[in-house]
């Protein structure tokens, strides 16, 4: 008998994933607490008032409160200097109780991004992004591996999805999701495909993939003729739509919630893979939201403690 393919994909509940997660640190951070009276302590920066950074930030802190961690922001005004908020990091580097600090990205133009990451003490680096916690992932050394890629690891795995063997074709090659979880997959036996912008003939390569991941910042540009059926598909892209007409393209007979949710809040959140096409070819989807957003922030919570952990305790 033919085999029967299911009508649409299982969605992969990231937001379940991300509460359970939590309350494990949740349960960590109180031990901690308990055992060695450490709270551990995480410190955002954020710089200037793009409105989309705001509400992430907003997040992180909120999250790291209701896990019992101690949180502390700094809110810059969008002319600060390189100077400046490398003066601001010597000090929470030299810090005994600050045990994360995270600097939202994007800085303004006016700021030295790269000059920033590297001087944050690569113990307290809990995006993972300092080029000695970057190098120690390479070498499958990681302490602190960056958020959204270790996130969608950790999905795959609750899911009970094999990496191992499978064809694992990333879409995007930027240093904070693309590369970084292509080395991830590798070290866990995957057979890695990078695609970016001049990939040719991205669909050919796209529907050879198992575990597909896409991390580009462009609206629908993966397809149901992009997809193996069957396959499982990973879409990072949080990206902010404001019309109708897209949004109805998108949804199909789904898109009224949405469009409420446009005129209830001004925008909706979709991510890079065609939801209504991928729903039909897919056997495993990621929604947005809801899908590795909020992993990524559960994963700052565990590199915090984790952090806290190995630079109070020294050890694991
Ligand atoms: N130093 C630094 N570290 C980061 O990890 C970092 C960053 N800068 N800059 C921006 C990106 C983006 N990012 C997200 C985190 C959570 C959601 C998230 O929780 N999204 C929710 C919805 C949020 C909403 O409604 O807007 C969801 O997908 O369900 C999304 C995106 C972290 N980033
Ligand atoms: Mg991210």
């Amino acid at each position: 008998m033919a085999e029967r393919r299911q009508e649409r994909a299982t969605l992969l509940d990231g937001a379940r994933v991300a509460e359970e997660i939590k309350a494990e640190v949740r349960e960590e951070v109180a031990r901690l607490e308990r055992e060695h009276g450490i709270i551990p302590c995480l410190v955002t920066v954020l710089v200037g008032d793009d409105p989309a950074s705001a509400v992430y930030v907003r997040n992180k802190v909120n999250t790291s409160i209701a896990l019992g961690l101690r949180s502390e922001h700094h809110a810059l005004p969008h002319e600060t200097s390189t100077e400046q908020l490398l003066a601001l990091i010597a000090q929470l580097n030299a810090r005994a109780d600050v045990d994360g600090i995270l600097v939202q990205l994007p800085l303004p133009k006016g700021v030295d991004a790269m000059r920033i990451l590297e001087a944050i003490d690569p113990a307290k680096d809990v995006d993972g992004f300092h080029p000695v916690n970057v190098g120690r992932m390479m070498l499958g050394q990681t302490a602190l591996p960056p958020c959204t890629p270790a996130g969608i690891i950790e999905l795959l795995d609750r899911y009970g999805i094999a990496i191992g063997g499978a064809h694992a074709c990333v879409v995007g090659r930027s240093n904070i999701v693309g590369r970084p979880v292509a080395q991830l997959l590798l070290q866990r036996d995957a057979t890695v495909t990078i695609c970016h912008s001049r990939t040719r003939d991205l669909a050919a390569l796209t529907r050879q993939a198992d575990i597909l991941i896409v991390a580009t910042g462009r609206v629908a540009l993966i397809r149901g003729e992009h997809i193996k059926p069957g396959a499982v598909v990973i879409d990072v892209g949080t990206n902010r739509v404001t019309d109708e007409e897209t949004i109805r393209a998108l949804f199909g007979e789904r898109a009224e919630e949405r469009v409420n949710a446009l005129r209830r809040r001004g925008y909706t959140l979709v991510g890079d893979v065609h939801p209504a096409e991928a729903e039909k070819v897919a056997g495993y989807l990621t929604p947005v939201p809801g899908g590795v957003g909020p992993l990524t922030v559960a994963m700052l919570m565990r590199n915090t403690v984790m952090a806290a952990r190995q630079r109070r305790l020294r050890s694991n």
